[in-house]
C-alpha cells in the first residue's frame, strides 16, 4: 500500500500496538487494540479488493480512451461515431430522443437571424454563431490567453520560452511578430462591417414565428433536468463554471428574463447537458416507461455511465417511428416550416446575415439547409442528422460498451469512451480522468484558424487548441499514454479555403504557401507534430488524421484504425507486465 515516497513513510501510522495513549486502562487498551486490527484487516481487504479489480480488468481487457479538445472540437460528435458503428441498435434506438435537441438547434437558428434583422449591429458578436470576422474592434494585440489550471504550468513556461506575446506555430525567421493575427485585428476586414443594421422582419412573418418562442422554452425545459439550474440562463456573462455562462457577449449582461421571457440576451447563451444519458433518460421517459432499461442511472461516483450496448428492457420499436406520443414542437415546426424556408431563402435577409458575417451554416446545429425534411410531421432524424445535432457537454461522462456482434467485430473487450466538456471552465475538471487511460483522442478543430472563442472572445480558436495540444503532451501523468490527434472539421476548412479566405492571413508563418486543404492541411499537421516530438516527456509515436467527424463515410475507417491501434498497443503493453 505504501511507496518510497518519503511522504508515505511520514504520514504512515505506528503499527498496532506502538500506539498507546498515556494513562491508558487495560479495559481500553483492548478496545483499541481491537479497534486497530479491524481497521488493518478492513485495510487489507481494499488493497485485496484493487488488486483483485486490477487482475480483472487486465483479463477481461479493458480499453479506456478519453475524448480531449476545446469546446465544439467535437468530442461529443466522435464518441457518436463510435457508438454508431460499435453499438448500432442503440444509436438507432435512440435516435428519436435526438429530435428535440434538432428542434431545439432549428429554432435557435431562426431566432438567430429574426434577431439580426430587428436588433441594430452596433455591438458585434451578439450571436454565439457570428463569424469573428465581423468585429471592427480593437487595434492592438489582446492579451494571451490565460489557461486554467491543467494548463498553466505549460502555459508559463511557453510564455517565458517565446517572449510574452509572440505565439509561433512555424517559423517566423526570427521577427517577433505573433504567428496568429487575431480576427479582430484582421486588415482585410469589410469596411461596412460595422455599419448598424436595423431591418426588422415584415411583421405578419414575425407574428407567425411568434410560437417558435414559445417551442424554445418548451424544449429547453424538456432537455435541461429539473435539477438543473434554469437561471442559468438568465445568467449570462458571469464566467461561472458551471454552465454557459462562460459565453460572454457585449450584450449579455446578466440581465436577461431568462428562457421563458422576453429579452434575447439568453440566446447568446448555449444549451448546455451533462453528458451521459440523464437528458435522454427524461425524453424516453416522457415518450415511454421502459421499466429496467437503465436509462439515468448514475454511479456511485456520481460520474453518469450509459451502457450503450442495447440490452436491457429497452423495446426494439423505440426510435423506428417517433409517434409514441405528441410532439407539440414538431407540429409546431411543421405549420411554420414555409416561414422559415421563406425567412432563410430571402435575399435581403441572407445580405444582413452577410454584412453581419453571421455564417449560420459554419456553426454547430445548422439544420436551415434541410427544413423542408426536418419539419415534416413524422420526421425521424438520420444518422448524419444525430452527428450534425449540437449539445453543449458540462461535465465528464463515461461510455461503456462492448462492441456489438452486428457490428462485425466482437472481441469481448469492453471500451470505456470518457467524453468531456470542453470549454475553457471545465479543463480543470479532465485530470482526475487522466488516470489508467490507454489512449487519447484530442480534437483540434482546424476549421477555427480565423475564429475566436465563444467563451473568450480575445483568443483566436486554433491558438487555443495549439496550447492546449500543448499542455496535454507535456504532462506527465500522461507521459505513457498513446496520443492520437483528430485534425477536424477539414469539410468546413476546405469550404472557407474555397471561398477565398486565406490562411496565411491568420497564420503568418504560413506565408504565401498553396491556399488549399492538403497544403494547409499538411502544414498544421506538422507543426502539431513537431509540439508533440518537442514536448512529450518520452519519445512516442504520433498518431494524426484529417477529419470531418459529421462524415459518415470517412470516418468509419478512421475510427476503426483508431480501435486496432488501441487494441494492439494494449496488447503490446499487457505482453510487457
Ligand atoms: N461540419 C462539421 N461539423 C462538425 C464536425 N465535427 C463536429 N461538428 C459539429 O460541431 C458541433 C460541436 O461538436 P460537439 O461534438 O458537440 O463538440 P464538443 O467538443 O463535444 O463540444 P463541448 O461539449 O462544448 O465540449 C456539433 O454540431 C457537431 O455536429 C466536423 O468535422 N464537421
Ligand atoms: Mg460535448
Amino acid at each position: 500500500m505504501y511507496t518510497d515516497d518519503p511522504l508515505d513513510e511520514v504520514l504512515k501510522p505506528p503499527p498496532v500496538g506502538l500506539r498507546t495513549p498515556p494513562d491508558e486502562s487495560p479495559d481500553d487498551r483492548a478496545i483499541r487494540l481491537r479497534n486497530e486490527a479491524e481497521a488493518e484487516t478492513v485495510s487489507l481487504a481494499i488493497d485485496a479488493s484493487i488488486k483483485a479489480e486490477r487482475h480483472a480488468r487486465r483479463k477481461k481487457r479493458i480499453v479506456r480512451l478519453l475524448l480531449l479538445g476545446q469546446s465544439e472540437s467535437g468530442k461529443s460528435t466522435t464518441l457518436r461515431q463510435f457508438q454508431r458503428l460499435y453499438t448500432p441498435t442503440a444509436f438507432r434506438e435512440e435516435r428519436i430522443l435526438w429530435r428535440a435537441v434538432i428542434q431545439l438547434n432549428i429554432v435557435r437558428s431562426i431566432h438567430t437571424i429574426l434577431d439580426a434583422l430587428t436588433f441594430p449591429s452596433t455591438s458585434p458578436h451578439t450571436s454565439p454563431y457570428s463569424s469573428p470576422r465581423s468585429s471592427a474592434r480593437t487595434a492592438s494585440r489582446p492579451p494571451l490567453p490565460n489557461h486554467p489550471p491543467l494548463l498553466s504550468s505549460q502555459y508559463e513556461q511557453y510564455n517565458g520560452k517565446e517572449n510574452d506575446t509572440t505565439l509561433t506555430l512555424g517559423s517566423s525567421d526570427g521577427d517577433s511578430e505573433p504567428d496568429f493575427v487575431h480576427p479582430h485585428q484582421h486588415p482585410h476586414r469589410s469596411p461596412r462591417s460595422n455599419s448598424s443594421i436595423a431591418l426588422a422582419p415584415p411583421t405578419p412573418l414575425k407574428a407567425r414565428l411568434l410560437p417558435l418562442q414559445h417551442i424554445e422554452a418548451l424544449l429547453i425545459a424538456k432537455l435541461v433536468p429539473p435539477n438543473e439550474d434554469a437561471t442559468h440562463f438568465a445568467r449570462a456573462g458571469t464566467g461561472t463554471s458551471a454552465g454557459p455562462s462562460s459565453s460572454s457577449s457585449a450584450s449579455s449582461s446578466g440581465a436577461g428574463s431568462g428562457p421563458y421571457g422576453t429579452n434575447h440576451s439568453y440566446r447568446n447563451q448555449e444549451i448546455f447537458v451533462r453528458p451521459g444519458p440523464g437528458w435522454k433518460g427524461g425524453l424516453a421517459r416522457a415518450r415511454v416507461n421502459y421499466p429496467g432499461s437503465g436509462y439515468g442511472n448514475e454511479s456511485d461516483d456520481g460520474v453518469e455511465q450509459n451502457n450503450g450496448s442495447g440490452n436491457g428492457a429497452r423495446p426494439t420499436s423505440a426510435g423506428n417511428t417517433g409517434l409514441e406520443t405528441q410532439d407539440e414542437p414538431q407540429e409546431v415546426l411543421n405549420i411554420c416550416s414555409r416561414d422559415m424556408i421563406a425567412l432563410w431563402h430571402d435575399e435581403g435577409v441572407r445580405d444582413v446575415l452577410r454584412r453581419r458575417k453571421i455564417r449560420l451554416e459554419e456553426g454547430p446545429g445548422f439544420f436551415l439547409d434541410d427544413l423542408e425534411r426536418l419539419t415534416s410531421l413524422n420526421y425521424m432524424p438520420t444518422d448524419e442528422d444525430v452527428l450534425k445535432a449540437r449539445l453543449k457537454t458540462v461535465g465528464v461522462s463515461e461510455y461503456k460498451f462492448e462492441m456489438e456482434a452486428t457490428a462485425g467485430w466482437h472481441s469481448g473487450t469492453e471500451w470505456r469512451i470518457v467524453d468531456v466538456g470542453g470549454s475553457r471552465s471545465q479543463v480543470s475538471t479532465w485530470v482526475p480522468f487522466f488516470d489508467d487511460v490507454d489512449a487519447i483522442i484530442f480534437l483540434a478543430p482546424i476549421s477555427g484558424f480565423d475564429q475566436v472563442l465563444s467563451e473568450d472572445r480575445k483568443v483566436n480558436r486554433l491558438e487555443d487548441s495549439v496550447l492546449l495540444w500543448k499542455a496535454v503532451c507535456s504532462n506527465q501523468l500522461l507521459a505513457n499514454v498513446n496520443l492520437v490527434l483528430f485534425l477536424n472539421k477539414c469539410d468546413i476548412l476546405e469550404k472557407k479555403l474555397k471561398s477565398g479566405i486565406q490562411v496565411s492571413k491568420y497564420i503568418r508563418s504560413y506565408r504565401d504557401r498553396e491556399n488549399d486543404l492538403d497544403n494547409v492541411s499538411k502544414y498544421l499537421r506538422s507543426k502539431f507534430s513537431a509540439i508533440h516530438r518537442e514536448y512529450s516527456p518520452n519519445p512516442r509515436r504520433f498518431y494524426a488524421f484529417c477529419t470531418s467527424m459529421t462524415d459518415t463515410a470517412t470516418t468509419a475507417g478512421i475510427i476503426a484504425s483508431v480501435r486496432d491501434m488501441v487494441i494492439r498497443q494494449q496488447l503490446k503493453q499487457s505482453k510487457l507486465l
